[in-house]
């Protein structure tokens, strides 16, 4: 018998993506574990590449030799069986490799980059080494480089020395003739960070006989050890911050055997500061009520999914922090999922009042170094709630009782690079896993979401009242049109500026959402009507005033903007209200009012989200300006008024989600409102009144809008009904984009014949031009197919990626996969 490791490959592309076989040699036998990462030869050349072990077996010596691995990265396994298991599914389901999930699983800090370095053979020495190459020039050059590098050379070292001719035929003759060898070595992104922590070695009397009759002489010797009688233990840093004594007299205590150094892991973190302890809330009756029913479902020990669906303000982070409070307290742990925007530090703060020390918090504004050290503490089970963003989902939380995704139906939930994975599904499968309650909650659930708890598939919780009876505001519809008409041309109409006068007037503060993506602004030519486009892009660039230039937000592309129309000389006009053009409408109309303006520009130049959103309420500053960011989560008691300045923009985009996200946006800013005793009331403005969507949002009416928007999306075949499955191909040559999709086309229509996948009844669209149709220079044509998510459908999609990227005919032209993507 013999020892088989199953292991996926790093650089598998998806095609070839499955467990390959490799032998254990006995020396690493007792060592390896499944989930870690080892180094193995692969293809003809055996060149060295990473792999993760999925599985270990004996099995009896098969008829071919099986190439063995190397060398162990790990100490311990990186993912645990679970985890392995997760990223087999997350294969399954969206259509990525092995190692597109583990990594997406894994801090970017333990990733490893592998370095192939040429080196001497053992017992080869320059002499011999240029024998060998005899009269050959390549060779000799060879030989030099090797031997002037202290360890070896690398490859890209080879190449610059030989410019544009070829190392390798000349490095494979060296290692044909055993002079020259391949080594790879491993490094690691970022590193365990360590300090070094004096521990007193001998009783405290003892050891304070030994220093204080020498004060006098040694008087650091017996502060350092005065010191460390008091406290046991001590940093090395801080015993030579308080006392003034230095590295060398610790050493010298650890010789006489008073202390001993040790080196000890710290976790580098970001530091929640100056908050006060919470105590646990109170729950009122409705709140008790759905708490009681969800913790019923978490202590049950079975896996559930429950929709805590609850107005603005009524409560549900209290009760979802109750359900923390409980899971703690039975030795679970917790994760809470929030989406990008929702992370404030209002929010961290929060956690931290409640939990301290045991919560971690994950996001993409982390340093490699804090987010590894954040996943370390989670891991070793030192933190026990985690709160974060998407990818928190992966949190390696042993004995997960719970897990929360606030707001979920936010698109940032969705990733939209590979892997595809949606938080709420990995999240589901994970609660499956370990028996956990998943909680989803929201004031304006999505409609699968809220479809799946009317099918009685997830549990319901309803929260019907704000939290102290508090009404939610009224709100009124502006007709822009109608002001057009009175020859009120701004962004601002009559209404809402009267409205904001008398607010400030009062000393109330008011809100305003500029409902548009970005601060940024797009540039036309007053003459001629043109606007820049991204020279890589079918997109046009749009102006930052942040730099002053015009960018890509595709491709990153960026140029300065030019002083004239590069056509035809002409002067640019900036269209589309930014909100620094509304701000400064608003500071004519408002005269002596302070304006605090909140978008990507004001957040990343100078002030923090924090500080900004801190000056807001500790100076009553009368307005608050801001993209969505302003939006979600605010909690302020004196915001009495809302405003939204254009309720249409984000309503006409082409996806079939425009309306759940309108609706969800406006009754989320509405909701703003009025938290404080002093009521409140919101005023959106529109060109499209009659609009239903915009009508419920103002009615805060989730059931009418469910309604209205589930038959429209039986109608169309959309989610929930249908899933959709998008194949998109992309190159740099259009003909070529369109061929594949026309060959994919064909095979999906021949496969839909068959008898086995005629059950799937799957509508199938297409090609057609993506809504972006260039980016970076690479054409995108896609196919739609519309049907259930069931295994045959996935497996058919995954036969024909396989296909498509093993077909010579598409050469030059990718082909990839998504399911119900959000953009
Ligand atoms: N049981 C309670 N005890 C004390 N304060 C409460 C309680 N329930 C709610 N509140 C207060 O009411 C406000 C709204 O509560 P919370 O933020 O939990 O609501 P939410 O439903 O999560 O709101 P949103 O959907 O708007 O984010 C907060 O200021 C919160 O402190
Ligand atoms: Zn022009
Ligand atoms: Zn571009």
């Amino acid at each position: 018998m013999e020892l088989v490791a199953r292991i996926a490959l790093n650089a598998a592309t998806y095609a070839i993506d499955k467990p390959y076989d490799y032998l254990v040699p006995p020396q690493l036998a007792d060592r390896l574990v499944p989930g870690m990462r080892v180094i193995i030869p692969f293809g003809p050349g055996n060149r060295r590449t990473e792999g993760l072990v999925l599985a270990l077996e004996e099995a009896a010596p098969a008829g071919v030799a099986l190439k063995p691995v190397l060398t162990i990265l790990d100490e311990e396994p990186v993912l645990d069986g679970q985890a392995l298991k997760l990223a087999l599914w997350m294969r399954e389901r969206w259509f990525c490799t092995v190692y597109d999930a583990a990594r997406a699983m894994l801090p970017a800090g333990l990733y490893y980059a592998l370095q192939d370095r040429w080196k001497l053979a053992d017992g080869v020495d320059r002499e011999t080494a240029y024998e060998a190459a005899g009269k050959s020039e390549h060779a000799r050059r060879v030989v030099e480089v090797v031997v002037s590098q202290a360890d070896g050379a690398d490859v890209a070292t080879l190449r610059a020395a030989f410019g544009d001719k070829d190392p390798n035929p000349a490095l494979r003759l060296l290692r044909d003739k055993g002079v020259l060898t391949l080594e790879t070595s491993a490094a690691r992104g970022v590193g365990d960070k360590t300090q070094q922590v004096a521990v007193l070695a001998i009783p405290p009397e003892e050891a304070l006989a030994q220093v204080v009759p020498r004060r006098r002489s040694a008087p650091m010797r017996c502060a350092v050890v005065e010191l460390l009688c008091a406290l046991g233990e001590a940093a090395a840093k801080e015993i030579c911050y308080f006392t003034g004594a230095s590295m060398p007299t610790l050493r010298s205590l650890e010789k006489s055997g008073i202390l001993t150094l040790e080196k000890r892991e710290v976790y580098r973190r970001v530091a929640v500061e100056g908050v006060e302890p919470a105590v646990r809330p109170i729950l009122n009756q409705e709140q008790q009520a759905a708490f009681a029913g969800l913790d019923a479902l978490a202590s049950a020990g079975k896996a559930a999914v429950a929709l805590l669906y609850g107005v603005t303000g009524s409560g549900k982070t209290q009760v979802y922090l109750n359900l923390i409070y409980e899971a703690l307290a039975r030795g679970k742990s917790a994760l809470v999922l929030v989406p990008e925007i929702g992370l404030t530090p209002q929010v961290m703060r929060l956690f931290a009042a409640h939990f301290g020390e045991q919560v971690a918090v994950l996001h993409s504004a982390l340093r490699a170094g804090e987010r590894y050290d954040e996943w370390k503490r989670i891991r070793s089970g030192k933190a026990r709630v985690v709160v974060g963003t998407r990818s928190a989902v992966f949190a390696p939380l042993k004995d997960l009782g719970l897990i929360v995704l606030d707001e979920e139906q936010e698109a940032s939930y969705k990733s939209e690079n590979v892997p595809k994975y949606h938080a709420r599904e990995v999240a589901k499968f994970r609660c499956v896993q370990q028996g956990a309650l998943l909680v989803l909650a929201s004031a304006t659930p999505s409609i699968e979401t809220m479809y799946q708890a009317r099918q009685g598939i997830y549990r319901l919780f309803t929260l019907t009242r704000r939290y102290n009876q508090r009404e939610l505001p009224p709100v009124d519809i502006v007709d822009m049109k109608e002001e057009l008409r009175q020859g009120s041309g701004g962004d601002l109409s009559r209404p809402l500026l009267a409205a904001l006068e008398e607010g400030a007037v009062r000393g109330e503060q008011s809100i305003l959402l500029l409902n548009r993506r970005g601060a940024s602004r797009m540039v036309t030519c007053g003459e001629c009507g043109e606007a820049p486009d991204c020279p890589r892009c079918s997109i046009h660039l749009t102006y930052h005033s942040a730099n002053g230039r015009l960018m890509c937000h595709y491709c990153g592309h960026s140029q300065p903007l030019p002083d004239a129309c590069p056509h035809c000389g002409g002067a640019f006009n900036f269209i589309g209200a930014g909100t620094q053009k509304v701000e400064e409408e608003l500071r004519e109309a408002l005269p002596g009012r302070e304006i605090l303006r909140m978008d990507a520009d004001a957040v990343s130049a100078t002030h923090s989200h924090e500080t900004l959103l801190g000056r807001f309420e500790a100076e009553n500053i009368p307005v608050l300006l801001g993209t969505q960011m302003v939006a979600k989560g605010l909690d302020f008691p004196n915001v009495t008024l809302v405003g939204v300045i254009s309720a249409d923009q984000s309503l006409y985009a082409d996806d079939y989600r425009a309306g759940e996200r309108t609706f969800a946006l406006l009754t989320q800013v509405v909701g703003r409102a009025g938290r404080g005793e002093k009521g409140g009331r919101a005023i959106i403005q529109t060109f499209t009144p009659d609009n239903e969507v915009i009508r419920k949002a103002a009615r805060q009416d989730y059931d009418g809008f469910y309604a209205q928007e589930l038959a429209l999306r039986e109608l169309r075949g959309c989610p929930p009904f249908r899933d959709l499955f998008i194949i998109t191909a992309s190159g740099r040559l259009e003909g070529a984009v369109l061929r594949t999709c026309m060959r994919l086309r064909r095979t999906l229509e021949g496969w839909l014949a068959l008898p086995a996948y005629r059950e799937i009844h799957a509508k199938l669209l297409g090609p057609a031009p993506a809504a972006v149709a260039r980016i970076n220079e690479r054409y995108r044509y896609r196919l739609t197919l519309a049907c259930a998510n069931t295994r045959p459908v996935r497996e058919m999609v995954a036969a024909l990626l396989r296909a498509a990227q093993t077909d010579k005919e598409n050469k030059g032209v990718s082909v990839s996969a998504d399911v119900n993507p959000l953009d």
